[in-house]
């Protein structure tokens, strides 16, 4: 009789930068029965459908100050514990895999509490609250950044990387014209990360006519919702909400102006890409300015705080490196070699090892 595939739970849910890395490591474990676990109101209802079942339960964040909110999160993990409890066992369930963010809470705590593994990606440099608080109870926590292991001292932690999605090892692999963009023309890309950065794009678009004259070209991703996104018009500056396929387009540019999220810092290592980082002031506990950090130690970056920053500034920094092609090439390297392009594969074999023990038997429900 053939055997029954064994079945992974994936949790990951919100943003690309926890999405993407989730479906790049999906990929590499074709031999496994996969589902999701999301909420019903993020990207993952765009993304995951497709590929995989995707269940669904509600679950916000904790913003730290005890009161009535904390009372209906309270609730609310409760109650999506208990339904992640119930989906594990009835959908014979050997294992979860998450990376981070609210929807880990409920899917580690249910997992481990049924006896099952449950093995955590954390891609950032400043691990988030729940990685914190639950880290000591998964099976395995992998780690984007080396960084991020002093935080968890009682965790198992190995560091891994981020996966990335396969567009972009195949791009490394064999590049791909960009967008029609000139070859013999300086490309300038800005990414707000998966949803823009508003405060960038003002930057950008003050700084930009001083770029388009000097003969460069700019990508710019500005989200969705940049009210002014479509006021500057040029043959040479090239708008989207959102890239489909970024990969080429990092790849191709000279330089990068970028927020610090974990997704776009570790595809600009992938693709060897000079950055200048402007870390989002707003993210939980600052997280992009450590992430950030770790890129501007090892010469990979140069980081502007928010804070910091001018049009003019921008300017002047954009051409003091476009300017230094030595100093953009050493930049490079070293964004080259903080890359860990087998990350998928890494976090798959982790899997593997929680779900499947050698000489135990597989975690079947
Ligand atoms: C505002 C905020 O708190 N963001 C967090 C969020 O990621 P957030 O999704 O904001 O940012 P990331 O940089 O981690 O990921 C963005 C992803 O979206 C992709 N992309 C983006 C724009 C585009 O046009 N096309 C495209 O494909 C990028 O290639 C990347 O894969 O979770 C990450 C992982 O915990 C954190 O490090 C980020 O700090």
């Amino acid at each position: 009789m053939p055997e029954t595939p064994i079945r992974l739970l994936i949790a990951a849910s919100g943003t690309g930068g926890h999405l993407f890395p989730a479906l790049a490591t999906a990929e590499q474990l074709p031999q496994y029965q996969i589902e999701w676990l999301g909420v019903p109101d993020r990207l993952e209802t765009r993304l995951v459908p497709c590929r995989y079942q995707l269940h669904t339960v509600r679950i916000g964040g904790f913003q730290g100050r005890l009161g009535l909110g904390s009372l209906r999160l309270c609730t609310q993990l409760a109650r999506s514990v208990l339904q992640v409890r119930r989906l594990l066992r009835q959908g014979q369930f050997a294992g979860v895999l998450t990376t981070g963010g609210y929807i880990a809470a409920p899917a580690i705590i249910a997992a481990r509490s049924l006896g099952l593994p449950a093995i955590l990606h954390e891609s950032n440099a400043l691990p988030g609250k729940v990685t914190r608080w639950l880290s000591p109870w998964c099976t395995v926590v992998a780690l984007g950044f080396e960084a991020a292991s002093s935080y968890l001292p009682k965790a198992q932690c190995t560091v891994v990387g981020t996966p990335v999605r396969s567009q972009f090892l195949a791009a490394a692999a064999s590049p791909r014209p960009a967008l029609g963009i000139p070859e013999d023309v300086p490309l300038i890309v800005v990414i707000g990360g998966s949803q823009g950065a508003v405060a960038v794009n003002r930057l950008v678009r003050q700084a930009t006519p001083a770029w388009l004259k000097a003969g460069i070209w700019v990508v710019h991703q500005t989200g969705e919702n940049d009210p002014d996104a479509e006021s500057l018009v040029h043959e040479h500056y090239l708008r989207q909400p959102f890239f489909e396929d970024m990969a080429p387009l990092l790849l191709r540019a000279d330089l990068a102006i970028s927020r610090a999220g974990a997704g776009t810092l570790t595809e600009l290592s992938v693709t060897g890409t000079p950055a200048i980082l402007i870390p989002y002031p707003f993210a939980a506990e600052d997280h992009q300015a450590y992430n950030a950090a770790a890129f501007a130690a090892a010469n990979a970056a140069m980081v502007i705080p928010q804070a910091d920053l001018s049009a003019n500034l921008l300017q002047d920094k954009v051409s003091m490196l476009l300017d230094d092609r030595p100093r953009l090439m050493k930049m490079a390297a070293a964004a080259s070699d903080l890359a860990i392009p087998d990350s998928a594969q890494q976090l798959a074999s982790l899997v593997q090892q929680a779900l499947e023990p050698v000489g135990g038997s597989p975690n079947r429900q």
